[in-house]
């Protein structure tokens, strides 16, 4: 196996979690299972409203730590003719996997992300995701999620592993451009500030 897939101790794959990891534990303010989860951002190219190429993907809380999201493929989204590109369902992946901080009230970014694609999808299929929260390591979380096409019970198209590393709003504010940062923190609305800090853009 590559290095690129096993730690430097003892060949663990770097997706699996350490033997003193912990379960995962949902914010006790997280809102509800089935409540919408809302743009965290509205220039998001996940979420955000004003993306008009974006995903515009639908986030539901589940229960426990996950959560569940729809993306309905568009034109500007294929990569072949009439089908979804590969790295546009890897993004709807890496969303729907980054909502999950929001029910652990954690700000994390994505340090790893392996994708599998079992099942093209074409222009025109919404993309049923789920994705679940499965273990916690120190500044570590390690997570998973899939995406089904024909329903919510179809068959699985897509699927996921991620590691996310939990970050300080430093991270956004030393990093990203002054003017994105100014606009999104002079925002009246202070949920909305909260949540574009809260959850990594
Ligand atoms: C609504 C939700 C929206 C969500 C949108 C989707 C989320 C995103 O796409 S976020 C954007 C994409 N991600 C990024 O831009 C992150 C860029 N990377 C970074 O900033 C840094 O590399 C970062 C923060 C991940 C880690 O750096 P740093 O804070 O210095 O931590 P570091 O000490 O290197 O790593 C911490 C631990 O994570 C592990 N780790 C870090 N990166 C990886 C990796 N790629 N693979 C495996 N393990 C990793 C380290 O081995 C270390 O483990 P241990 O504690 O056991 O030694």
């Amino acid at each position: 196996m590559s290095s690129a897939t096993t730690s430097a101790s003892g060949g663990r794959p770097v997706l699996a979690p350490p033997p003193d990891a912990t379960e995962p534990v949902r914010h006790p303010d997280a809102p509800a299972p089935g409540t919408p989860l809302g743009p965290h951002y509205d220039q998001c190219f996940g979420c955000g409203d004003d993306q008009p190429y974006g995903l515009h993907l639908a986030v539901r809380a589940g229960e426990g730590v996950g959560v569940t999201a729809e993306f309905t493929v568009r034109p500007a989204h294929q990569g072949a003719p009439g089908l979804a590109h590969g790295g546009v369902l890897a993004s709807a992946l890496d969303e729907t996997l980054g909502s999950l901080n929001w029910l652990r009230r954690v700000i994390a970014v994505t340090g790893r992300l392996e994708s599998d694609f079992l099942r093209p999808v074409p222009v025109g299929a919404t993309l049923h995701l789920s994705a679940r929260c499965t273990a916690v390591a120190g500044r570590k979380m390690y997570a998973s999620a899939e995406g089904r096409i024909g329903g919510p019970q179809g068959p699985v198209a897509v699927r996921a592993q991620a590691l996310f590393v939990e970050v300080g709003v430093s991270h956004f504010t030393s990093n990203g451009r002054p003017e994105e940062i100014r606009a999104a923190m002079s925002d009246p609305d202070q949920v909305k500030v909260v949540r574009a800090f809260e959850v990594g853009p």
